[in-house]
């Protein structure tokens, strides 16, 4: 099991260790803040609510937390070390004093600043080059952007290994080559940031006000896009350059005041704190911290849905993880053919559940399709099969609901074939929490021509795949309830 010691256990640090904990590393933590275990369990508590749910694939067993006493302690056998102590640079150079007498020699050390460039943090250190920027957003255990930061002392290796396991907790590396105050993504925030302060103070809008102009308008459009794709589509079928050339000299319009800071006095701060509290004070910042996870959950698995953004990100770490998760890609891979074959081994998200407070009946469905599939693949009717105009539709589903399952239980779905003969493939899913049956799905499914729409015979090395998976499992016992139907009333 890897190890990272996390230095500062605040905002940052415990989202950072909420990340690597629930990747199933080990977590040491030190902060000197007596309260910090409990702040850091109510992290803890949020990410473990949203975060195994928003990809398809489960995650690994989870880590072991531990507290420590020392620096020296926390980092012995560390393979990263993240800093998240306060924005301050004599104190982060302090710890950084100290990570150098400790910290075992083949570990990265990551710094969590927002502000202060790489060079500033290595400068007389002799273990520089194993320190780099590794800038998260909050929630760090959703907020998948990581900005590597590095300079010219950090050899390939360092960078490679930093690379590798921020992408190893389904998180992204963007490296920045050159250092620069604030990095990239912070630049963009504090022009915003200025923007809005100018806006409150001059009475033009309030802090709900702005934050609407955000949320029903370009925030959304970001959040898939970014800035340029946007705008290329601005630009309508002219694109890019037909954008540049109608909104490009309106920047030199005095509209912005990007270059001033409104002076932070009592009655600045007064301002924006009175009608942030009139706008959200009836939350308190766990509830918020939940209201935001679960739409941040909810918007990212619709970007996995098309494959796109931060959502296909996830689909990528989705694959990564799948061999552990005891998911097969192909007939090869499943341990046992003549076994019900795991198609399915996830967690509840936040999204599926309902008025009822339990998974809802739709997502039955939408898990049972999953497992289909899983299975199309592993017998051959992959994307490539797919693209030449072969694939299977669904004809029949009957779903029986024995269970109850709520948002983060983890479930499993195994699948037998029932028939796989000719242009058939009667399927049977088994949905499980541990060894509690949770519900079955009974689908018959016809091979068809993509071309015609209309049913015809897989190609052989399918329906090979398909009979071997039949015949193989034909001397299980008949599954209870196949073949079960509501029937009419009486
Ligand atoms: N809050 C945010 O939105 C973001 C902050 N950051 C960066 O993350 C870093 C930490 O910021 P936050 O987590 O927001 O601050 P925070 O104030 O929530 O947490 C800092 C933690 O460090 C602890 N600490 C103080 N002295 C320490 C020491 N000598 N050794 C170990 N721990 C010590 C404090 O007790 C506290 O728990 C900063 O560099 C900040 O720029 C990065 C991204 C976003
Ligand atoms: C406000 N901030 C500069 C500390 C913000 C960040 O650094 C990133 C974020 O999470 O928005």
């Amino acid at each position: 099991m890897k190890t990272a010691a996390i230095i500062g256990g605040g905002v940052i640090g415990g989202g950072w260790a909420a990340r690597f904990l629930l990747n199933g590393w080990a977590v040491r933590v030190f902060d000197p803040d007596p309260d910090a275990e409990r702040k850091l369990a109510d992290v803890l508590a949020n990410a473990r609510r949203a975060l195994p749910g928003l990809g398809n694939v489960a995650l690994p067993a989870e880590g072991e937390l531990s507290f420590h006493s020392t620096i020296a302690e926390t980092v012995a056998g560390a393979d990263w070390v993240q800093e998240s102590v306060p924005e301050r640079l004599d104190l982060k150079q302090k710890v950084y004093a100290e990570l150098q007498q400790h910290t075992p020699a083949a570990a990265v050390i990551g710094s969590s600043t927002s502000g202060y460039k790489p060079s500033q943090l290595q400068d007389g250190f002799d273990n520089a080059a194993r320190i780099v920027v590794a800038h998260p957003f909050n929630p760090v255990y959703l907020m998948p952007l990581v900005e590597v930061v590095t300079t010219p002392v950090n050899p390939p290796e360092v960078i490679e290994t930093a690379k590798a396991i921020i992408t190893s907790v389904g998180m992204y590396p963007l490296h920045l080559k050159k250092e620069i105050d604030a990095h990239v993504a912070d630049r963009f925030l504090e022009a915003v940031w200025r923007e809005a302060l100018w806006l409150v103070k001059d009475g033009i809008a309030t802090t709900e006000e702005i934050d609407n102009a955000i949320r029903y308008g370009f925030g959304i459009r970001w959040a898939q896009m970014g800035l340029f794709e946007t705008y290329r589509v601005a630009g309508g079928e002219a694109g890019m350059k037909h954008f540049l050339a109608q909104f490009g000299p309106c920047l030199t319009w005095p509209w912005t005041k990007l270059m001033d800071v409104p002076e932070f006095n009592d009655e600045l701060v007064d301002l924006i704190a009175g009608q942030s509290d009139a706008q959200s004070g009836r939350h308190s910042i766990r509830e918020l911290e939940r209201i935001r996870d679960d739409n941040l959950v909810g918007m990212m698995r619709a970007l996995s849905a098309n494959d796109w953004g931060a959502g296909a990100l996830q689909n990528a770490h989705d694959v990564a993880r799948m061999s552990e998760a005891g998911l097969a890609r192909t007939l090869d891979e499943v341990a046992d053919p003549s076994q019900p074959v795991l198609t399915l081994n996830r967690v509840v998200p936040l999204d599926w559940t309902d008025y009822n407070g339990h998974m809802t009946e739709s997502r039955y469905l939408d898990a049972f399709a999953q497992s289909t599939d899983r299975l199309m693949e592993i017998i051959g009717c992959d994307a490539a099969y797919i693209a030449a105009g072969g694939s299977y539709f669904t004809a029949e589903t009957h779903i029986r609901h024995l269970d109850e399952v709520h948002a983060g239980q983890p479930i499993q779905v195994r699948t037998r074939v029932i028939l796989g003969q000719g242009k058939k493939m009667h399927l049977w899913h088994e949905m499980y929490e541990g060894e509690r049956l949770l519900a079955t799905g009974e689908h018959m499914l016809l091979h068809v021509d993509l071309k015609t729409r209309r049913s015809a015979p897989p190609a052989a090395h399918i329906e090979a795949k398909l009979t071997q998976l039949a015949e193989g499992q034909a001397g299980l016992p008949t599954p209870e309830g196949l073949g079960r139907a509501i029937g009419a009333p009486r």
